[in-house]
C-alpha cells in the first residue's frame, strides 16, 4: 500500500504544480532509497496520468469513491469526508476527496490514491500489488464489474478497440522516450541514474544516444579501441552510422563537433555497456556539451600552442615544481607564466557542464580547476555523486547560491572563465511530460517565462562582474526566444557591460560549422549578433537548445547598444530581478514543437505586459512555496506552430559541414590564430 501511497503523493503534488512529472518521481524515490524506485515511480505515474481523465470518468460513473468513503482514506480522517459526501454538496465532497490529509503524516487524496489503484486493477498487466487478502484489495474487486462494464461502454463510445485508445494522446517523440522505463531491474536502475545525472532530460531521446568519452578517465582513442574490440562498428559520420543501425545494433561514430563526444543508436542498452557503468563514459546529450567546448576551446589551443613553445600553464600549488619542469626556478623566474584555468560553474547540478569543463581543464599543459555552485542541497548531493563517478578531482564543489558570492572576493579573483547554465523551462526537451498535465493559463505561463528570463539575467550579470572573468558562456535548454536571445540582448544594451569591454565571442570562436545560429529578429535584427549565437533543435539530433559566449576585451572600444527587439524590451522592465526567481531546478521539459514564446511578444507598456507583470509576482511568491517545476508552453504557442522550430535541418543534424574530427580541429585552429595574428598586426 505504500507504493500506492506514495504514487498518490506525486499526483497530488503535480496537481499542485510543485514539479515535474520526473523531479517528483525522483524526488520521492530518494526518500526510499531503493534502486530503481525512482523508475517505477515514473512508470505508473506516467500511466495513470495517460488514463487519468478517463480513470475519473470512470471513479465519478461508478461512484466508487462516494460509495466507498473510507476506503482511500487513512482512518483518522474518514468521519471528514464521509460527512462531506454525504452531505450531499458536490463542492465540499470534492473538496475533501481532492485535499491531501495534511494531519495524517504524508497521505495523498483520496482521489489521487483511488486513481493509481484503479489503474493498477484494470490496466496494469500485473494488476493489483496487494495480497489478496487485503482489505482494501477486497472491496476494489467488487466494483471491477462494475469499472470494466463502464470502461468497455467508454471504448464503444470512443469508437476505439483497445484500451491505449483511451489515453492521452502524446507526441510521437515523447511517446517514444518514454518507452522502456522501469522495464527489468537493471532497466530501471538506469533510468534513476539517467535522471539523477540529468541525462533522462539532458540527453536527448530520439535516433542518437550521445556518449562523451569522459577524459578524465579514458582517452578517445582508448574508447574507440575498445568498442572495436567489443564488436562495434566506428562510421567516419553520425548520419552513416545512423542509416547502418537498421541493421547493424552495435555502430558508433565520433562526433564532428565536440571531440571527446560519440554517437551511438538511440536503441542502445546502456547497462550492457560496462564502460558507461564505470563512468568512462557519460550520457550527455551534444548540445549539453556545447557550453563547456565553448568556454574552453581557444584555452586548449593556447595550451597546445604553448606547450609545443615550452611553456605551461601553471597550478597554483604545484607552481614551483611546473617552473621547474618549464625549465625556470621556484622563485618567479622561469619560463611559466600564466596559471592554470579557473572555471567557475554558476548552477552546476547535476553536473554534466562541470564535468565537463573538468575533464578538458585537465588536460595537459592547462592543469585548471573548477569551482562549481549548487544552492539546493538535495540537488548538490546528486553533484557531488556525479564528481565521483566522473572522477573529477579538479572540481570543488559548493553548496551555495551563487548570487550570494561577492565577485571581488580575492579567493576568487583567479576565476577567469564562467559557465552559467541557469534553470529555465527545459521547452527544449522532447522527454518532458507536460503533454500529460493540464496546462496552465496562459497568462501565467507568461509570467513565469518572464520571471525565469530575468532570473537568468541576473545570474549571467552576476557572473560578469566576477573581477578576473574574461569569458562567459550563458546556455539554456529552452528553446523560447525570451530565455535565449533576450536574455543576452538585455545583458548587451547594459552600458555597465558595454564599457566594461563585454561583447559576444565571435562566430568562430561558437561552434564555428554549426550551421543552426541565433534567430535573427531576436536580436533586433542585428545579423553579427545573430551568428555569434547556437542554438539547437531536435531535427539536429540534438535536444532544443541556446548558447551564447562573452567576452571581456578592455583594450577595445565599447560596442554600441544594439536595439532591443520587443520581446526584450518588454521584459527588461523587470531588470534582473532575482527575486522573481521561479524554484526550476532541473533541465527537464519537452515540447520541441513548441514555438518561441516570443511569437506573441508583450508589449512594452501595454495591457498584457502589466498583467503578465502582476502575475509574475504573484507567480513568484507562489514560486517561493514550490520546490521544483515549471509550466508547459503557452497552450496556444503549441497550436500555431513556428516557421524556425520547423526550418529544414538535416535529419539526425550535423547541422554543418561534413568534417572529420581532425579537420575540424585544424579549422578552429586556424581560424583563431588567423584571428589572434590580425588582432597583433
Ligand atoms: C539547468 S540546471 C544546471 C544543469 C547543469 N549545468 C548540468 O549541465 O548538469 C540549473 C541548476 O542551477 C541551480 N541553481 C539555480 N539557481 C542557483 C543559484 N542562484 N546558485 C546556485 N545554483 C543555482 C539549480 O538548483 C539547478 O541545479
Amino acid at each position: 500500500m505504500d507504493f500506492y501511497h506514495r504514487a498518490g503523493l506525486i499526483l497530488d503534488a503535480l496537481d499542485n504544480k510543485k514539479g515535474s512529472v520526473k523531479g517528483l518521481c525522483m524526488a520521492e524515490a530518494k526518500k526510499g532509497r531503493k534502486a530503481g524506485e525512482g523508475a517505477r515511480f515514473l512508470k505508473v505515474v506516467v500511466e495513470v496520468l495517460k488514463y487519468r481523465p478517463h480513470i475519473q470518468h470512470l471513479l465519478t460513473a461508478t461512484k466508487l469513491l462516494a460509495q466507498e468513503p473510507t476506503l482511500f482514506v487513512p482512518p483518522s480522517s474518514t468521519a471528514a469526508v464521509a460527512s462531506a459526501l454525504k452531505s450531499g454538496s458536490a463542492a465540499s465532497a470534492n473538496k475533501a476527496l481532492k485535499t491531501p490529509r495534511k494531519h495524517v503524516k504524508a497521505a495523498p487524496s483520496p482521489l489521487s490514491l483511488a486513481s493509481v489503484m484503479v489503474h493498477d486493477l484494470l490496466f496494469a498487466k500485473r494488476g493489483l500489488t496487494l495480497p489478496k487478502e487485503h482489505k482494501v484489495r477486497k472491496k476494489l474487486e467488487k466494483y471491477q464489474p462494475a469499472l470494466e462494464k463502464e470502461n468497455e461502454r467508454e471504448k464503444r463510445r470512443r469508437k476505439v478497440a483497445t484500451n491505449e485508445g483511451l489515453q492521452i494522446a502524446l507526441p510521437e517523440k515523447v511517446a517514444s522516450s518514454l518507452e522502456g522505463i522501469g522495464k527489468g531491474k537493471k532497466r530501471a536502475h538506469d533510468a534513476d541514474r539517467f535522471a539523477e545525472e540529468g541525462a533522462g532530460s539532458d540527453g536527448a531521446p530520439g535516433e542518437i544516444r550521445w556518449m562523451r568519452v569522459n577524459t578524465l578517465r579514458w582517452t578517445v582513442e582508448a574508447a574507440v579501441e575498445w568498442l572495436e574490440k567489443c564488436g562495434w562498428e566506428m562510421f567516419e559520420d553520425v548520419q552513416e552510422m545512423l542509416a547502418a543501425a537498421q541493421s547493424k545494433p552495435k555502430v558508433f561514430a565520433l562526433d564532428a563537433h565536440i571531440e571527446p563526444l560519440l554517437a551511438l543508436p538511440a536503441a542502445v542498452s546502456l547497462p550492457t555497456i560496462s564502460a558507461y557503468q564505470d563512468g568512462r563514459l557519460l550520457a550527455q546529450d551534444k548540445a549539453s556539451c556545447m557550453p563547456a567546448w565553448v568556454l574552453l576551446m581557444p584555452a586548449l589551443l593556447d595550451a597546445e600552442e604553448r606547450a609545443e613553445a615550452g611553456l605551461l600553464y601553471v597550478d597554483d600549488e604545484d607552481e614551483d615544481e611546473e617552473k621547474k619542469a618549464a625549465g625556470g626556478d621556484a622563485k618567479g623566474k622561469g619560463k611559466a607564466k600564466s596559471k592554470g584555468i579557473r572555471v567557475l560553474d554558476a548552477t552546476a547540478a547535476p553536473g554534466n557542464k562541470t564535468t565537463m569543463a573538468a575533464a578538458l581543464v585537465a588536460t595537459e599543459g592547462i592543469n585548471g580547476r573548477v569551482v562549481a555552485c549548487e544552492r539546493d542541497q538535495g540537488r548538490f548531493k546528486v553533484l557531488k555523486d556525479m564528481l565521483k563517478r566522473a572522477d573529477a578531482k579538479n572540481v570543488q564543489p559548493m553548496n551555495v547560491d551563487f548570487l550570494s558570492l561577492k565577485p571581488d572576493d580575492a579567493k576568487l579573483k583567479n576565476v577567469t572563465h564562467l559557465l552559467v547554465d541557469p534553470s529555465c523551462s527545459g521547452s527544449g526537451i522532447p522527454s518532458r511530460l507536460d503533454h500529460l498535465l493540464p496546462s496552465a493559463p496562459e497568462d501565467e505561463q507568461l509570467a513565469r517565462i518572464r520571471a525565469l528570463s530575468n532570473f537568468q539575467l541576473a545570474i549571467v550579470s552576476h557572473a560578469l562582474r566576477f573581477s578576473g572573468a574574461q569569458r562567459v558562456v550563458y546556455s539554456t535548454c529552452s528553446i523560447w526566444e525570451q530565455e535565449d536571445e533576450g536574455v543576452v540582448m538585455r545583458v548587451l544594451a547594459k552600458k555597465e557591460f558595454r564599457e566594461a569591454g563585454w561583447r559576444l565571442a565571435p562566430r568562430d570562436e561558437v561552434m564555428p560549422t554549426w550551421e543552426r545560429r541565433g534567430r535573427v529578429e531576436a536580436c533586433g535584427g542585428d545579423e553579427t549578433i545573430a551568428d555569434s549565437l547556437v542554438r539547437c533543435l531536435p531535427e539536429d539530433g540534438t535536444n532544443g537548445f541556446f548558447v551564447a559566449c562573452f567576452v571581456k576585451d578592455e583594450t577595445a572600444a565599447p560596442i554600441a547598444a544594439p536595439a532591443l527587439p520587443a520581446a526584450a524590451a518588454a521584459a527588461d522592465e523587470g531588470e534582473e530581478d532575482a527575486a522573481l526567481e521561479p524554484l526550476e531546478d532541473e533541465d527537464v521539459t519537452e515540447d520541441a514543437s513548441a514555438p518561441a514564446v516570443s511569437a506573441q511578444p508583450v508589449k512594452k507598456g501595454g495591457k498584457a505586459a502589466k498583467k503578465a507583470k502582476s502575475t509574475a509576482s504573484q507567480a513568484a511568491r507562489k514560486a517561493k512555496d514550490e520546490v521544483l517545476g515549471l509550466a508547459s508552453a503557452p497552450a496556444a504557442a503549441k497550436e500555431s506552430g513556428d516557421a524556425e522550430v520547423k526550418a529544414p535541418a538535416k535529419k539526425g543534424g550535423e547541422g554543418g559541414k561534413k568534417l572529420s574530427k581532425k579537420q575540424m580541429y585544424l579549422l578552429k585552429k586556424e581560424e583563431l590564430k588567423r584571428k589572434k595574428e590580425a588582432a597583433q598586426e
